[in-house]
């Protein structure tokens, strides 16, 4: 694969700025998330910088004294990677990585980073691919300067130039090329989903590491990667489950992330067709998460990205064992009384109580709450089910715990 920045076991430092826009207890979410990328994809995180800046620097991102300070750790503490939280131009990383000369990665190249590491199929392996060579062409001018910088410069401007526009052209070739493969790729997978029949699809949707394989693995009894780590699962796994006498197709899914690359939503298409071409969504939440509201957001926006917004949806609160709420001493007067401080029971209540009957909370590892979250997707596929196969409805009971295998 190409242009693999690999990071494992490398000492990394990562970089944030806090603007109007991200302000500074977002900026330590976010580079908590960003710690746990680089763990994923290999590194370990040394120190974190973080400026506050009215609007980033467009030469070097950071200011210069910043960057100076940055430098110095570099050299002293031997740190192989520098990881940017936001979006670098072309120009700010081939300026940053001339003065620091280190890996220079943003969140996209460490994400594409990881997606390259994890990817086991030929599939997921060459939507990746492409996935990287959209992100390098445009930054292909930052590659001139290795080669200025191993042949002196001077003088070499002009071949330089040429060079770059073979290189261009190489990439975009191969672009081509990797797109034609997926293509094919594609339409045989159609097929195969075309010989499915008409069974109801249910795909788990949701932010990475929030449990949807344990889910998978726990409802239908298979065996699915799961793993604490970011992106456990690339590519999408199909499998019968069949509640009291009433069969549907469940599909676990990759996870979604805030700020998640375009390249990566364009080349993942086709695995995210498993969500387009789903009947019904079940949106996996990890309540344990301080900022789960924020990932349902970023999870909504991709599904509006990919024109699944209006689908039937069902929210399955997860890792319920692990939630913990804040404790308010009695006595504090000071600290206002947020959400952070909410029991379960008052989450309950809240925007959620809208969306009452479609919302369940489980905890997938321990197994609680299952039988409730069963009933609910029962009822919700038999729904379809019977809209689609109106004449067989006597097979199935309205409620799960009216069936009884006799019937
Ligand atoms: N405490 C707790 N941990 C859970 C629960 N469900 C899953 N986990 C853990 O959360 C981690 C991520 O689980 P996965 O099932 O791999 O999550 P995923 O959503 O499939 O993640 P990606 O495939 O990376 O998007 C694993 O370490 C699980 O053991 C739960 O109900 N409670
Ligand atoms: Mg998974």
């Amino acid at each position: 694969m190409l242009e693999k920045k690999d990071i494992s076991y490398e000492r990394a430092i990562l970089v944030g700025i806090i603007t109007r826009e991200q302000p500074e207890e977002k900026v330590e979410e976010y580079m908590d998330e960003l710690e746990f990328l680089t763990y994923t994809a290999g590194g370990e995180v040394m120190k974190r910088f973080v400026q506050r800046v009215e609007i980033p620097n467009p030469k070097t991102f950071i200011g210069s004294g910043k960057l100076q300070e940055i430098e110095d750790y570099v050299k002293e503490h031997e740190i192989g990677a520098v990881i940017f939280d936001d979006e670098l131009s072309p120009v700010q990383q081939r300026n940053i990585e001339r003065q620091l000369r280190c890996k220079i990665l943003d969140r996209t190249g460490l994400i594409l980073d990881i997606f390259a590491q994890r990817a086991t199929t030929s599939y997921a392996r060459t939507q990746v691919e492409l996935a990287q060579y959209e992100y390098l062409l445009p930054r292909l001018t930052g590659l001139w300067t290795h080669l200025e910088r191993q042949r002196g410069g001077i003088g070499m401007r002009g071949p330089g130039e040429t060079e770059i526009e073979t290189d261009r052209r190489i990439v975009r070739d191969r672009i081509a090329l990797l797109k034609k493969k997926l293509d094919k790729i594609d339409r045989q997978m159609e097929t195969q989903r075309g010989n499915r029949g008409a069974l109801v699809r249910v795909a788990l949707v949701g932010y990475t590491n929030v449990g949807k394989s344990t889910l998978m693995n726990v409802i239908s009894k298979s065996e699915v990667f799961a793993e604490n780590k970011l992106f456990a699962t690339l590519d999408t796994t199909v499998r019968k489950v069949v509640l009291g006498n009433l069969p549907f197709l469940l599909s676990d899914t990759v996870g979604f992330i805030r700020k998640l690359p375009t390249q990566l939503v364009e080349s993942f298409k086709s695995t995210l067709d498993e969500v387009r071409e789903a009947d019904l969504l079940l949106h996996v939440v990890d309540i344990s998460h301080p900022s789960f509201e924020d990932h349902i957001e970023s999870v909504n926006q991709i599904l509006s990205e990919i024109d699944c917004a209006d689908k039937n949806i069902l929210m399955v609160f997860n890792k319920i064992d692990q939630y913990r709420a804040e404790v308010l001493d009695a006595d504090d007067l000071v600290t206002e009384r947020t959400s952070r401080h909410y029991s379960i029971g008052e989450w309950k209540d809240t925007w959620m109580q809208r969306m009452s009957g479609n919302v369940v909370f489980i905890s997938a590892l321990n197994r609680e709450n299952l039988d409730e979250f069963r009933k609910m997707v029962y009822r919700e596929v038999r729904k379809i089910h019977i809209g689609r196969f109106p004449y067989n409805n006597f097979l199935y009971p309205e409620n799960l715990d009216e069936y009884s295998p006799e019937n």
